[in-house]
């Protein structure tokens, strides 16, 4: 594995101390990451102490884990991998959050999407709620910052316009805290003050994992970076941080990638770069660099470095052609000899109307009339869709709803419980034996709801009713009322799923409508997330770069794509 790498990438693996690594897409940041990895595990020595190898989703976190199953590598103890959430929670927040929250016994962490609060809280929310600034403050949004202030992390909130000055807000907040509840950006915010007001335990975290690696660190909060520094202190000596400035898409979760490039010009660190492109052809580096914050266009020097395929500027009609942009982009992989498979070939937009239009997807119609049913019909779409690790999860949350009612969402309680009653091994083992038997989900809702309530019953000896709304069609499938992204031969994905991704072939589908449209990115710079999404999804093909525009779009708009490098085309031709 060490032999195939560049000379870039080999002075990341032998670098010791703290290194801060910027690269540009395709440059084998996660490639060299798990060559990093593969190194140092395949030499380690201690036993009762691992490398902490964190990202920022779930995605790039197994993403990292396949490629170290390549080389016959499977991380296991004393090593962590996962992402930088899962790695606080573990092993700081869950265990000590009560020392600072001051609250009774373990915390436990809420909001996470099918989550909810406790009810009365969420009442006594409520209430304040309609007193409050326009009735649209989100319970999840409210978190602190490094300094400790309550903050809203919605862009259109506004202290001043609040008639409270958020007074209300800290004081429901305070509730909360008492009762042991914590949303994700709280849980950070509070292991910060764990290791800072303990750092007995911070020098006990950083002796279990005397190596930390964390990847996509252009998503790092300020309240994160806090916590890597606090290691730091603490006597954390071996340390790597890999990121692109220009690929960070979550600053809806706190991210800044100025934090980032901060570190980067600090000269306690040792700052590394990757400047060649190993992903795609010099054409689509040319292409989209005028995205990027870069100087000059990477090198491409990968397989398909010197592919001839000129990057495309596709006009369409928007609202009529929408569903024509499939066959087109087969078309011209066919023109270009680039095999056509969903592995290979991806469309991707920013947002789900335009994923749905493409698709021709019906719009969203809601059928569940609980969350039980939902979780259910959920686990075996999942299922059906080969994606076992989420059907599993769904079928997990839905039998904790079932069995833990509105104490559900409390981990610790739960997993307790079930502890105490059948054990976590026989609890999984129901999960997959409902899961393994669940009707298929090209089925009538009416009938999968009649099989899948027998099912239940039978497994769990016990009555469960599933139940839709009066208006649903009953003749439906349980299937259509889930996005299908995969169509048969291409996949179309938005961005955030398709970032770290690599395709042969890629179409940028922008509209005209909503979030990063032609005419918004036209004023941008890569200091802008809009622009930075689209950089992402530009970034992804090995061979052939299509961006699809509506062709009413001005041309004073299209000073990022001129005609020298990009081949300027219509969907349709003039007889159509
Ligand atoms: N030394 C190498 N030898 C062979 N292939 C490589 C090497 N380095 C990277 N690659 C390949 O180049 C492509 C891009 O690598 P990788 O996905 O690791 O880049 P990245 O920097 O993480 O990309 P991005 O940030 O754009 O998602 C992958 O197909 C990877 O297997």
């Amino acid at each position: 594995m060490l032999t195939t790498l560049s000379i870039q990438q080999r002075t990341v693996i032998d670098s010791t101390g703290k290194n801060i690594l910027k690269a540009c897409p395709g440059s084998g940041k996660t490639y060299t990451v798990a060559c990093k990895m593969a190194y140092l595990i395949s030499s380690w020595s201690q036993t009762n102490a691992g490398i902490a190898a964190l990202s920022f989703t779930n995605v790039a976190s197994e993403e990292i884990i396949l490629k170290l199953a390549k080389h016959s590598i499977v991380p296991s103890y004393p090593h962590f991998f996962g992402t930088i959430d899962s790695f606080v929670n573990k092993w700081i927040f869950l265990p000590y959050g009560h020392l600072v929250m001051k609250c009774k016994s373990r915390p436990n962490i809420v909001g996470l999407s099918e989550a909810g609060w406790e009810l009365p809280l969420v009442w006594s929310w409520g209430k304040a709620h309609n007193q409050c600034y326009k009735k649209r403050c989100n319970l999840l949004d409210f978190t602190y910052n490094e300094d400790g202030e309550l903050i809203n992390t919605d862009p259109l909130f506004s202290k001043d316009a609040c008639p409270y000055k958020m007074a209300r807000c800290i004081e429901l907040k305070m509730q909360f805290v008492k009762a042991g509840l914590a949303t994700q950006s709280d849980a950070a915010y509070w292991s910060m003050q764990i290791l800072n007001d303990y750092p007995v335990l911070a020098k006990a975290l950083v002796k279990r994992f005397p190596t930390l690696i964390i990847d996509e660190a252009q998503d790092t909060s300020q309240v994160q970076m806090k916590l890597i520094d606090l290691l730091i202190q603490n006597g954390l000596e071996e340390i790597t941080l890999i990121g692109d400035p220009d690929q960070a898409i979550y600053e809806w979760r706190n991210a800044d990638p100025e934090i980032f490039l901060n570190k980067y010009i600090n000269n306690e660190w040792n700052s590394l770069e990757l400047t060649e492109n190993r992903r795609s052809s010099q054409l689509i580096c040319n292409a989209t660099h005028p995205f990027s914050s870069l100087k000059e266009p990477t090198v491409a020097v990968g397989n398909t470095s010197d592919s001839k395929t000129r990057p495309i500027l596709l006009m369409y009609k928007a609202g009529a052609d929408e569903e024509l942009l499939k066959d087109k982009l087969k078309e011209i992989c066919n023109e270009t000899s680039i095999e056509v498979s969903p592995d290979l070939i991806a469309i991707l937009c920013r947002g789900n109307s335009m994923l749905r239009k493409i698709l021709k997807v019906e719009p969203d119609f809601n059928p569940w009339n609980d969350e039980i049913t939902r979780y259910f019909a959920q686990a075996t779409y999942y299922r059906d869709i080969k994606n076992y690790k989420a059907a599993m999860r769904s079928t997990d949350t839905a039998l904790r709803k079932i069995y833990y009612g509105s104490n559900a969402h409390r981990v610790n309680y739960v997993e307790t419980e079930i502890a105490k009653s059948i054990g976590l091994e026989a609890w999984r083992i129901r999960c997959w034996s409902i899961l393994k038997n669940a009707p298929v989900t090209t089925m009538s809702i009416e009938m999968w709801k009649s099989q899948t309530q027998t099912l239940l019953n039978k497994v769990l000896a016990r009555t469960v009713n599933l139940s839709y709304k009066k208006t649903t069609p009953v003749t439906r499938s349980v299937a259509s009322f889930f996005v299908k992204n995969r169509s048969e031969d291409i996949l179309v994905e938005t961005i955030h799923a398709a970032k770290g991704k690599t395709y042969d072939a890629v179409m940028v589908a922008l509209s005209n409508r909503g979030k990063a449209t032609v005419k918004q990115i036209a004023s941008l710079t890569s200091a802008d997330e809009e622009l930075r999404n689209v950089y992402v999804a530009m970034t992804r093909p090995r061979k052939l770069l299509v961006v699809a525009i509506p062709d009413n779009t001005s041309e004073e708009y299209l000073l990022r794509f001129p005609k020298g490098i990009w081949e300027y085309r219509a969907i349709r031709s003039k007889s159509d």
